[in-house]
């Protein structure tokens, strides 16, 4: 049976979805949560495993140190200029409001990222890093804990004053046009800001970036929390690091730091990306006294070992795209990072014996990404305290976590096989707003397939993703050749030749970015409504970060992989890996021609 479809963006099939639960562990709702914390957040030692125990109190706004409306107007306003910003800021808007809001593809969404994206770094295979569990020399101390339930209220919170944030902050959010957090931010931000070490994960394009920063403007820099007299920590130097794989997703969550700070106190934020003048970040370093710095792991660990970094009085570890700086290429900077940044050096005579393990750990390690592999539960649990994994209306202690029963009959739970990774990683991790097709054709009309499948859709911006550099520029030639604006991207263009590529694509001077894996991560084009697989990515994790380019922030979005006959099963393989709906299509005649699978099969 076929089913014609006019044009995919006016009629659009409801995709049946089969979204089911993130894989590892059994997911509580959070009203059902008890989390048992340390109540020593500096805890010296490492701990092992640790029970969840249920308590009667329940952990509601105000145990979380999230104030109700009338207290934080009471306790948190500091003398301003700006009378009463509580008044004129708030505009009270309910959830679906912000749905609503943001689903209107470009006028009417939400103020898209300024965010600039510069590519440098060369796409790394991913292989998992073994960092061994680090296993503490120091006797146990006696940990207290303080139970704590989360009010269900912080999921639907419908402002960013409702969770707490401090008002300089919700007023700078406010000029920019963010008035309401979405899902993972309500979740994230009450967590974080009560100090505990977490593993955020939801899918591409849903404000993780937000959801990290905002709960660690709260606490450091010029946007911070007042405290009371008498309760504040002196601090100095860098609070804060941010490591991310790439330099365009480095630059990327740069300017989202300086967009929330300000043009008076964009300073604070420093990059330290790699490819970028390395003497001039280390004098910027010197020169700026930046609070919180962001960029690669090459980067960061060679200006840390050249002593031009001071991290020892960090509070906060970001690992944005975790997934992947745990790759074997990362290892050793990864390492690196994570033995200095919130450690201070000891003098004490135990502390030589026992090695660097035994430095006092004062940080927060908190880990994103869109996909979660088993052996992020793994790290997290090694490198924090009580940690918790928070999703979009969940929270789940890790410590609960097991490997999931399908898991334990494919291999070993403790390797890091791809097949686990992808298993664990993909479901959940793409946008619910998404259509997905895939058609076969020769590879010698892939092009043409492309130029077709463009034309049906009505795409006006799309990311046509391939898993090699070389053919980029045949491909740019041929769509320039039938009269469609391309454009190549990737890493062995120079930086300047990169950024200017993106900003024209940004600009709409182009409609197609030729581009290959490169891109898959972190890039955020809120335009993008269609991405095309022009080469089938390896696996479901590259499929779902492929993905996410398009249908950013509850847009919608598209996306289509062209491959030849011989590799649709593959496709079918990916569609149960990452349950959802991957139809079969072909493009004719200027529209799409979704095939029932039965018909195919
Ligand atoms: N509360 C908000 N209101 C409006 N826009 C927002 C909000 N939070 C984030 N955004 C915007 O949503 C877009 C996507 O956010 P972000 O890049 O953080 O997503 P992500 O989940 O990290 O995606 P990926 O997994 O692909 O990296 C950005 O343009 C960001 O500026």
């Amino acid at each position: 049976m076929r089913l014609i479809i006019g044009q995919v963006h006016r009629n659009v099939l409801a995709l049946a979805s089969s979204r089911s639960c993130f894989v590892i562990g059994d997911h509580l709702p959070f009203r059902m949560l008890s989390l048992p914390r340390a109540s020593g957040f500096h805890q010296t030692a490492w701990r092992g495993s640790q029970t969840v125990e249920d308590s009667g109190s329940t952990l509601t706004l105000a145990s979380l140190e999230v104030q109700s409306k009338a207290d934080y107007v009471k306790k948190e306003r500091v003398p301003q200029s700006k009378a009463d910003y509580v008044k004129k800021e708030r505009v009270p808007q309910s959830k679906t409001d912000y749905v609503k809001k943001e689903r209107v593809p470009r006028t009417g969404g939400p103020k898209p990222s300024s965010r600039d994206s510069a590519f440098s770094a060369k796409p790394k295979k991913v292989s998992s890093l073994h960092l061994k569990p680090a296993k503490s020399a120091l006797p146990k101390s006696p940990v207290v804990k303080k139970k704590l339930k989360i009010d269900e209220a912080l999921f639907s919170a419908s402002s960013f004053e409702e969770l707490g944030l401090p008002p300089l902050l919700i007023d700078r959010l406010n000029k920019e046009g963010l008035t309401s957090p979405t899902e993972v931010q309500s979740a994230s931000i009450p967590v974080i800001s009560q100090r505990h070490d977490a593993v955020i994960q939801s899918y591409t394009g849903s404000g993780k970036t937000l959801a990290y920063l905002l709960p660690i403007l709260s606490e450091i820099g010029p946007l911070k929390r007042a405290r009371e007299q008498g309760n504040s920590e002196k601090r100095s130097g860098i609070e804060a690091v941010v490591v991310a794989p790439s330099r365009e997703l480095g630059m990327q969550i740069v300017r989202e730091v300086e967009k929330i700070l300000g043009p008076d106190d964009k300073r604070l934020v420093q990059q330290l990306v790699g490819g970028a003048n390395r003497s001039r970040q280390e004098e910027a370093l010197k020169k700026n006294k930046p609070i919180i710095v962001v960029g690669t792991p090459g980067r960061i660990s060679e200006i840390s070992a050249a002593g031009k970094l001071q991290t020892h009085n960090c509070r906060f570890l970001v690992l944005d795209e975790v997934d992947q700086l745990l790759s074997f290429n990362y290892r050793e900077d990864m390492h690196r990072i994570l033995e200095h940044v919130g450690r201070k050096p000891s003098t004490s005579s135990s502390s030589h014996i026992l090695g660097p393990l035994a430095r006092r750990s004062e940080r927060q390690t908190i880990l994103v990404s869109a996909t979660v592999p088993f052996s992020v539960i793994r790290a997290a649990r090694s490198w924090g305290h009580d940690p918790v994994l928070v999703r979009a209306k969940s929270v789940v202690p890790l410590d609960s976590i097991t490997v999931p029963r399908p898991m334990l009959s494919q291999g070993d739970p403790n390797s890091d096989s791809p097949t686990m990774s992808v298993n664990q990683a993909a479901v959940d991790s793409l946008p619910p707003s998404l259509e997905h097709y895939y058609c076969t054709t020769k590879a010698h009309h892939k092009v043409d397939t492309l130029r077709r499948c463009i034309h049906a859709l009505e795409a006006e911006t799309v990311i046509a993703f391939m898993n090699n550099t070389k053919p980029l520029k045949d491909v740019v030639f041929k769509l320039e050749a039938r009269g469609m604006k391309a454009i190549e991207l990737h890493g062995d263009l120079g930086k300047l030749a990169r950024s200017t590529v993106l900003k024209k694509f940004k600009a709409g001077e182009f409609r197609v970015l030729v581009t290959n894996e490169l891109s898959a991560r972190g890039l955020d084009i809120p335009e993008c409504d269609l991405v095309i697989n022009l080469d089938l990515p390896t696996d479901s994790t590259h499929y779902a970060h492929r993905a996410g380019r398009t249908g950013r922030l509850g847009r919608k979005g598209t996306v289509v992989s062209i491959c030849e006959e011989s590799e649709a099963f593959i496709m079918r393989k990916m569609r149960k890996q990452l349950g959802v709906a991957i139809k079969p299509c072909e493009f004719t005649e200027g529209q799409i021609t979704v095939h029932k699978e039965e018909d195919v099969e």
